[in-house]
């Protein structure tokens, strides 16, 4: 018994320290990596975390990224006695997203609802074979085939916001989400019957998504909410629960719906607009994917693409708003593409637009909606100057990327004109982090920039803009949303069309 027992302390003592020989090993491989300013002792920089409400987190992320610019792009900042790894250098940006894809275990916090859907997808494995089959659902000619979805909602855009014209200031933030939400439900599932008519049942799957995003972001941000066993008990958990039968429900039906459909027809409801959900119910009937991987994948779409290009747009918005003269250049440039016509853009008009893709680029690499992104790091991962060990989490800072070195010392300038002069432009290819960089890069990325030019063409051909970028404060909840100071004011054109 006592030979029992003392061997059993032995044993235990030998673990703790073959662990604790283990973690100084690892910060020992650690040290090279300089750490950022502001690190108390035991805590680290945890107090930032602990202390900051989601406004003062974007500053705190910002300043970090500054920080990290100005000690060579790589650097750690300690939580407690664990170090995150902070990157803001595109190439070696590029090389952690391109050899870890592991994504850390906050991002199962959705797992009720998008599962192991292409976003969250923890195993490389689901992921690289499913990013494989999704792929074609993404091409040029799919993508060119939403023209019409995309036309019809940005001229209800335009006309919804009509009553505002001459009426000063207003928040655009409703009507942008609300009409992105729309394009996103109808390009995914297209219409089958029933399916997110407009109504309660609309209603009812908006607040549903609302409610998952505010879960999801009370779980990241409270500690203790990260065990699924106290998680579990909690009120946050019922919300969850209520809100993941609507959802669950909604795409469960439209799969099933299309399915006889097609079923009954023998071939694609329409040649020209195929919703995702048509292309991707053929990867059930050739036995590539199950229902169930299916289903995850629409609500992964609804999940990742909903209010992603809404939000960047409102910010475009605000951005023109704030440079009259960026304006009058983008107006100049519609006029000698459209005239005075209100014809739909096709897919030939977005060679054509240069200027106002510079400014939606531009745009995006100041206000990215997603200031950071996560990996765990999965081996050593060797970068310019130092090398990332394994078991590390990283935090690559796209905010932080977007504003290095690499594109020269007026790299917090909003100037447009530097995305037409090809010398200005960074010889990095991951410089442009918004849409993430690498091979697990945003899926959606031609999709949302397709999306954005034609609301864009529709309501600046229409509307000039006023807004004050400067007044926007906005907030991190999953992504970068306002707070406050999201207004703008809009006036007609026709006035000015009729003299010309
Ligand atoms: C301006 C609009 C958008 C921006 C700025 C954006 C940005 C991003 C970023 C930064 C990521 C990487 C996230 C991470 O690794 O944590 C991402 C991934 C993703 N995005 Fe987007 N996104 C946009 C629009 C869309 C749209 C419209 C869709 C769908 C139609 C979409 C679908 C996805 C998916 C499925 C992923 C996961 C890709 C993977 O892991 O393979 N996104 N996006």
């Amino acid at each position: 018994m006592w030979l029992l027992l003392t061997l059993s302390a032995f044993s235990a003592i030998a673990f703790v320290l073959l662990r604790l020989l283990a973690y100084f090993r690892y910060v020992k491989k650690c040290s090279l990596i300089p750490t950022l300013g502001d690190s108390l002792p035991v805590i680290g920089h945890a107090h930032h975390l602990i202390i900051k409400d989601t406004v003062e987190i974007v500053d705190f992320i910002a300043g970090k990224c500054r920080e990290s610019n100005q000690v060579g792009g790589v650097s750690k900042i300690w939580i407690g006695p664990y170090p995150l790894m902070l990157i803001t250098d595109p190439d070696d940006a590029l090389t952690v997203a391109n050899t870890c894809y592991q994504k850390p275990y906050v991002y199962k916090f959705a797992d009720a609802w998008v599962g192991d859907g292409l976003a969250t997808a923890l195993l490389t494995t689901t992921w690289r074979k499913h990013r494989k089959l999704l792929n074609p659902s993404f091409s040029q000619q799919c993508l060119n085939g939403f023209l019409q979805i995309f036309n019809e909602q940005a001229a209800a855009l335009a006309r919804d916001l009509a009553p505002h014209a001459g009426g000063g200031p207003f928040d655009h933030n409703r009507y942008i989400m609300s009409n992105a939400f729309d394009g996103i439900c109808k390009t995914t599932f297209g219409k089958p019957d029933g399916i997110l008519d407009k109504g309660s049942s609309t209603e009812d799957y908006k607040k549903a998504v609302d409610t998952i995003v505010h879960v999801c972001m009370q779980r990241i941000l409270t500690l203790w909410m990260h065990f699924d066993v106290v998680f579990k008990f909690s009120k946050l958990r019922a919300e969850e629960e209520k809100a993941v039968k609507t959802l669950r429900g909604t795409s469960w039906d439209a799969l099933k719906k299309t399915q006889s459909a097609v079923g009954q027809e023998n071939k694609k409801l329409d040649d020209r607009f195929q919703p995702f959900i048509n292309s991707l119910i053929d990867l059930i009937a050739d036995g590539s994917m199950t229902e169930k991987e299916i289903q995850e994948e629409l609500d992964t779409l609804i999940f990742a693409g909903h209010d992603t290009s809404a939000t960047q747009l409102l910010y475009v918005l605000m951005a023109i708003g704030s440079y009259p003269d960026v304006q009058e250049k983008i107006y100049k440039e519609l006029q000698e593409v459209f005239g005075d016509s209100t014809r739909d853009v096709t897919k030939d008009d977005f060679r054509r637009l240069e200027y106002l893709e510079a400014v939606l680029k531009e745009v995006m690499r100041l206000y990215p909606i997603a200031p950071i992104i996560l990996r765990d790091i999965d081996q050593d991962v060797k970068c310019k100057n130092v090398t990332i060990p394994s078991g590390s989490t990283a935090f690559i800072g796209l905010w932080g990327v977007n504003r290095s070195g690499a594109w020269g010392a007026d790299a917090d300038q909003f100037d447009p004109g530097r995305w037409l002069e090809p010398a200005r432009l960074p010889a990095s290819p991951a410089a442009f982090a918004s849409f993430s960089i690498g091979k697990r890069g945003c899926i959606g990325k031609t999709y949302a920039m397709m999306s954005m030019k034609t609301t864009l063409v529709h309501l600046l051909r229409r509307y000039r803009l006023k807004a004050d970028i400067s007044k926007l404060q906005v907030q991190l909840v999953l992504m970068l949303k306002p707070v406050s100071g999201c207004e703008i004011s809009i006036e007609s054109r026709d006035a000015e069309k009729k003299c010309n």
